[in-house]
């Protein structure tokens, strides 16, 4: 069956599409090397994620215990205005850094809304943070 361009860009990489293609082996072997990069990057960003949140539910224990309410928007604004910040010095979207400080925040709260109705026990988060 013959090729057409529309074929071609519906095309993902593997190795038999590589060898089939020599004209593009400069690029597989170039997206390869990247990939590498980006599974790196992804295990740092996971294990930076986990002790984030292991941090944040000692936080959510402390507040459960002296009667703190989970939210905070004092801490958030101060958080909104430096994250924009770094994410411009770094070259980086601050929609996306806000899209990331949105999710881990919320996701911080949630888990501070459940130790606070466990009185204080972290154990209600079992083994995830
Ligand atoms: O600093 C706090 O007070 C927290 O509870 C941590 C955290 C966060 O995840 O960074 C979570 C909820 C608050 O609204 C603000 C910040």
């Amino acid at each position: 069956m013959s090729e057409t361009s529309s074929d071609w860009q519906r095309t993902t990489i593997d190795s038999a599409q590589a060898a089939a293609h020599p004209e593009t082996a400069q690029a597989v072997a170039r997206i390869k090397a990247l990939r590498q990069s980006i599974d790196n990057i992804d295990s740092a960003v996971i294990s930076l994620l986990a002790e984030r949140f292991k941090t944040t539910s000692q936080v959510g224990v402390l507040k459960a215990n002296a009667g703190f309410a989970p939210e905070d928007m004092k801490r958030e604004d101060y958080q909104i205005e430096r994250l924009h910040r770094i994410a411009i010095e770094a070259g980086l979207d601050p929609e996306i850094a806000e899209k990331y400080r949105e999710f881990v925040v919320t996701e911080a709260k949630k888990r501070h809304q459940r130790i606070a109705e466990a009185g204080g026990d972290p154990g209600v988060l079992d083994v995830f943070a």
